[in-house]
């Protein structure tokens, strides 16, 4: 597993804001958009292109375009959602499929709760949207879920992780025998008792959208 740490200003700066206890929820969502798209730069570094020649108002010249088949981009709901229109603002043709999980907040066991993804992903880059990588469980369980249907290639764009998580998906996506690359914000302290990344945000999806049920 590759894991890239996007270190640049302005992400850090715009960090630092999402951080913040007393951001609101319309910031917190418009930083969220704005980062992820700073991030989408780092992770489709990798995204297949082919050759293709256009005619310039002088000559031909020769440039690429995106590969087929298109790019699967996955959300993880809730909290994925926020990074959603981030992403797609840089992959326009991209298709979009969801998967919902939530993690038992006593057990921090992901599980799945809702998934619209297409039966064959084969030769597809697959790129998921999860804002936490806090122990690593709900983004090992979707990237199986994305390798059992034939994907050969998977981009997970974060905002923030936890050195726990990352070591514990080094261990558990060493088996799945396709390339799987982490981009993130930052990588933060520890997890705390509670399964909270420290310093973190708190929780992304009440952060986004108010508190669940
Ligand atoms: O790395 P893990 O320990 O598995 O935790 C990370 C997950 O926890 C949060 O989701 P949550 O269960 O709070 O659902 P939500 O997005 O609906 O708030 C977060 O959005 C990640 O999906
Ligand atoms: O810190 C954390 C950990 C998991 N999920 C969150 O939203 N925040
Ligand atoms: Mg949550």
């Amino acid at each position: 597993m590759r894991i890239h740490v996007a270190d640049h200003p302005l992400i850090a700066h715009k960090l630092t804001v999402l951080r913040d206890a007393g951001t609101d929820s319309p910031t917190f969502r418009l930083l969220t958009d704005e980062l992820v798209t700073l991030l989408a730069y780092e992770a489709t570094r990798d995204v297949r292109t082919e050759p293709v020649t256009v005619p310039t108002p002088v000559a031909e010249a020769a440039g690429v375009k995106l590969a087929a088949p298109k790019p699967l981009v996955v959300p993880i709901l809730r909290a994925g959602l926020g990074m959603l229109e981030g992403m797609v603002r840089l992959l326009p043709t991209a298709e979009v499929g969801f998967l919902g999980m939530v993690r038992d907040e006593h057990t921090l066991k992901a599980s799945t709760y809702a998934q619209r993804i297409p039966e064959d992903l084969s030769g597809r880059q697959c790129y998921v949207l999860d804002p936490m990588l806090a122990t690593g469980g709900t983004l090992a369980d979707s990237v199986r879920f994305l390798v059992e249907r034939g994907a050969d290639h998977i981009t997970a764009v974060c905002l923030l992780a936890a050195p726990e998580g990352l070591r514990f998906l080094e261990r558990e996506l060493d088996s799945v025998g396709i390339p799987v690359t982490v981009v993130t914000a930052a990588v933060d302290d520890h997890l705390n008792e509670h399964g909270f990344i420290v310093p973190g945000l708190g929780d992304a999806g009440d952060r986004l959208y108010g508190i669940a049920g």
